[in-house]
C-alpha cells in the first residue's frame, strides 16, 4: 500500500489529493486560490467535510509546504515522510515526452525549457516539482504532461501550414493540452457505451472549464485537438481568446502602441467570455448575467456554444462520424444550459439530448442522450489526479 500525492499547479491555484495506492482511495484533497495575491484561499477535506481559510500565499513553494502542515495537523499523514511518491501534471511536453517521465535533473531542465510554449502554466508545475524535490529528495516524483495523449496525433492535424522550416528548426506546431484529462474521459465513455476503445470507437471530448478544448478520439487515440503550439488556441474560453488571425495582433500593436508581449497577454488574460462581457471569466455569473438580460452576457454565450458546435462538427468529419459526446471540467460537468444549447444544432449528426436526463444533471457520471439518439451523449466528471496517481505507481516503478 503506498501514499502517493498528485499535485495539479495552475497559474494561480494548486489542487492536490493523496491517494492510497492501488486502491485508488481518496485520502484527502484540497484547494489552494489565489496564490500570489492577497486573500489567498486554502481549502482541505477531512473527513468528507471541506475546510476553508483565507491566508496570503506568496508563491507555490509557499502553498506546498501549507499544504503538508495542514495534512498534518489534521492526522492525515504523521510527517512527510510517509509519502512513497508524487506526480504533478505539467500541461506543455512539447514533442520531448509522448510518456509520463520520473523526474530528474535533465527532465527538470526540459520542462523549463517549455516555459515559453505555456506561460501561464509550466513555471507554475515545475515550481510545484521543484518543492517536492527539495522536500523529499530520496522518492519517486513523477511528471505527467497534457500533451503526451496528443502525441499520436497525425501530421496533417498537427503541422501549421508555415514554412516547413519552421517546424524542422523550431518546432512550431499544434501540442494540444489537457490530455490527461481527455485519456481519462474517453476511457470512461467507451466504458459506458459498452465499446471496445480500438474497434472504431469514435468520440468527441469536449473539455470545457476555464481553459478548454475539444478533442476528437478514434481507436482510443487523440487524432486531433482544438488546442495549439499553446494553450490560447481553439475555442473560446474564460479569458483567452481561441483561434484568432495572428494578423490582429501587429494591426493592434500599432493602433494601441502595445508591445506583442503585451498583446499576448491580452489575449491570454483579458479576452474570451470576459474579455466579450466585461463582467466575468466564470460561467456562473455569465449566466446569470443573461438571464438578467445584463450587457452582452448572451452573446458571450451564443460564441461560447458556436466555437464548441464548430469543433464538434470539425471532428465529426476529421473521423468520418462520431459514436459519443462527451462534456467534462468546471462547464461541461455543471452546466445543463450549455451542454442543451451545443447540442441543439447537432440534430443533424443524429443527436439527440433528453432535458429529463439533462436538466439539473451536475458533476454526475450520466448518458443524457434519448434512446433513440444516434450519437450517446455523455456527462463524465473528469479526474486528472487519479491519473497522476496511476503513473506515479508505473513510472515511479512502486507497482
Ligand atoms: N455550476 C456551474 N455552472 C456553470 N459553470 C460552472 C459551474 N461550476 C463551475 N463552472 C465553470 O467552471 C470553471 C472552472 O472549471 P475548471 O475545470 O475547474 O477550470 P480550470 O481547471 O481551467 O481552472 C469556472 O470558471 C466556471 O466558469
Ligand atoms: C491547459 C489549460 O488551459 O489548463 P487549465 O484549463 O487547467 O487552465
Ligand atoms: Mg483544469
Amino acid at each position: 500500500m503506498k501514499k502517493i500525492m498528485a499535485i495539479n499547479a495552475g497559474s494561480s491555484s494548486l489542487k492536490f489529493q493523496l491517494f492510497e495506492m492501488p486502491s485508488e482511495k481518496v485520502l484527502t484533497k484540497g484547494l489552494v486560490e489565489r496564490i500570489g495575491l492577497k486573500n489567498s484561499v486554502f481549502t482541505i477535506t477531512v473527513d468528507g467535510e471541506k475546510r476553508t481559510r483565507t491566508i496570503d500565499i506568496k508563491d507555490h513553494e509557499e502553498a506546498v509546504d501549507m499544504m503538508l502542515a495542514r495534512m498534518i495537523h489534521y492526522d492525515i499523514i504523521k510527517s512527510v515522510d510517509e509519502l512513497d511518491g508524487t506526480g504533478h501534471r505539467v500541461v506543455q511536453g512539447g514533442d520531448l515526452f509522448p510518456t509520463s517521465a520520473l523526474v530528474n535533473r535533465d527532465v527538470e531542465e526540459k520542462i523549463a525549457k517549455l516555459i515559453e510554449l505555456a506561460p501561464l502554466h509550466n513555471a507554475a508545475n515545475l515550481m510545484g516539482i521543484q518543492a517536492f524535490r527539495r522536500m523529499l529528495p530520496d522518492i519517486p516524483h513523477v511528471a505527467v504532461f497534457d500533451t503526451s495523449f496528443h502525441s499520436t496525433m497525425p501530421e496533417t492535424a498537427f503541422l501549421y501550414s508555415l514554412p516547413y522550416q519552421y517546424y524542422k528548426a523550431h518546432k512550431v506546431r499544434k501540442y494540444g493540452a489537457h490530455g490527461t484529462s481527455h485519456k481519462y474521459v474517453a476511457q470512461r465513455a467507451a466504458e459506458m457505451m459498452d465499446r471496445k476503445p480500438e474497434e472504431g470507437l469514435k468520440i468527441i471530448s469536449c473539455h470545457i472549464g476555464n481553459g478548454g478544448s475539444i478533442t476528437a478520439v478514434k481507436d482510443g487515440k487523440s487524432v486531433d485537438t482544438s488546442m495549439g503550439f499553446t494553450p490560447l488556441a481553439g475555442i473560446t474560453m474564460g479569458t483567452r481568446t481561441g483561434d484568432i488571425d495572428v494578423a490582429t495582433i501587429p494591426y493592434l500593436m500599432e493602433k494601441l502602441h502595445k508591445s506583442a508581449e503585451e498583446l499576448l497577454n491580452v489575449y491570454n488574460k483579458e479576452s474570451g467570455v470576459l474579455g466579450i462581457t466585461g463582467i466575468s471569466s466564470d460561467m456562473r455569473d455569465i449566466e446569470i448575467a443573461a438571464e438578467k438580460n445584463e450587457g452582452r452576457a448572451q452573446l458571450a454565450l451564443d460564441i461560447y456554444v458556436d466555437r464548441i458546435q464548430k469543433y464538434i462538427g470539425q471532428y465529426a468529419a476529421v473521423m468520418g462520424g462520431v459514436d459519443g459526446i462527451l462534456f467534462t471540467a468546471g462547464v461541461g460537468e455543471n452546466s445543463d444550459t450549455i451542454r442543451e444549447a451545443v447540442c441543439e444544432k447537432l440534430e443533424f449528426l443524429g443527436v439527440k439530448v433528453d432535458p429529463e436526463k439533462n436538466n439539473g444533471l451536475r458533476g454526475k457520471e450520466a448518458i443524457i442522450s434519448t434512446d433513440d439518439s444516434r450519437v450517446t451523449v455523455m456527462v463524465i466528471p473528469t479526474d486528472e489526479e487519479v491519473m497522476i496517481a496511476r503513473d506515479v505507481m508505473e513510472f515511479g516503478e512502486l507497482g
